[in-house]
């Protein structure tokens, strides 16, 4: 399988995507411009990821200019043919502007922009991008002022019955507790994935968490769950 990275205007965390990809994981990866529509080299067994960062400079709302360049046309067909398509932090958004998934990401409960390392579980074994992240929680870094998960309690209770929810905010321990949700993000969910289990999207950045160089590691499990269970 390759992976393909999107570039917005304003994405900052495509490179630490590739570069992920790449060298920590050794994967082929080609360099996507949202200019461009074309990825007719791409097949259902690859993946398409939206990295990162303040597209059009957040301006409206997070996402909601960078869901009509002209490659989301073909990531949002590449979806329904049953392609797989990554968005975190910023692509997360666009995918919940795009339509590809329900609900939105509201200013952080605290209107502050939060950076830190956050504890996640991991709530479902039924995708490929979570099937082999079991056991303890995983250590990952958010780095958002738009994180907040909303949807309205209908959408939710769907998300719960159809095992759309992929992570969750936790404590170190795997507790599920208000004080370890970075951003007041409902029922702390950090990630879902669309009824079809190809679209995913996630606040916390696995690509920040793949080198020994930083210390932590905790984020390959979740791109080598998706490789493994291709
Ligand atoms: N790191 C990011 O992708 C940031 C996402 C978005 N611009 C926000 O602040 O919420």
């Amino acid at each position: 399988m390759k992976f393909g990275v999107v570039t917005f205007p304003g994405s900052n965390c495509d490179h630490d995507m590739i570069d992920a990809l790449r060298y920590d994981l050794g994967q082929e990866v080609i360099e996507l411009w949202h200019k461009d529509k074309d990825i007719s080299t791409f097949t259902t067994q690859d993946c398409i990821i939206l990295p990162g960062g303040f597209s059009y400079g957040d301006y409206l709302r997070c996402g909601a200019i960078a869901r009509f360049s002209p490659m989301m046309q073909s990531v949002i067909e590449f979806a329904n043919k049953g392609g797989r398509v990554i968005g975190v932090c910023n692509g997360f958004q666009i995918l919940c502007e795009a339509g590809l998934l329900p609900g939105v990401l509201l200013r952080n409960e605290n209107q502050q922009f939060v950076c830190k390392n956050i504890f996640l579980k991991s709530e479902n074994t039924a995708t490929s991008l979570t099937k082999d992240v079991t056991g303890r929680p995983l250590m990952i870094p958010v780095a958002h002022g738009e994180g907040r998960y909303y949807a309205d309690d209908a959408t939710l209770d769907s998300l719960f019955k159809y095992n759309q929810v992929l992570f969750r905010y936790c404590d170190e321990f795997g507790n599920i507790v208000d004080a370890a949700n970075p951003n007041g993000a409902l029922r702390s969910i950090a990630g879902i994935c669309n009824k079809e289990r190809n679209v995913f999207g996630m606040m916390p950045h696995p690509e920040r968490a793949t080198s020994a160089a930083l210390n932590n590691r905790d984020g390959q499990l979740i791109f080598q769950s998706l490789i493994a269970n291709n």
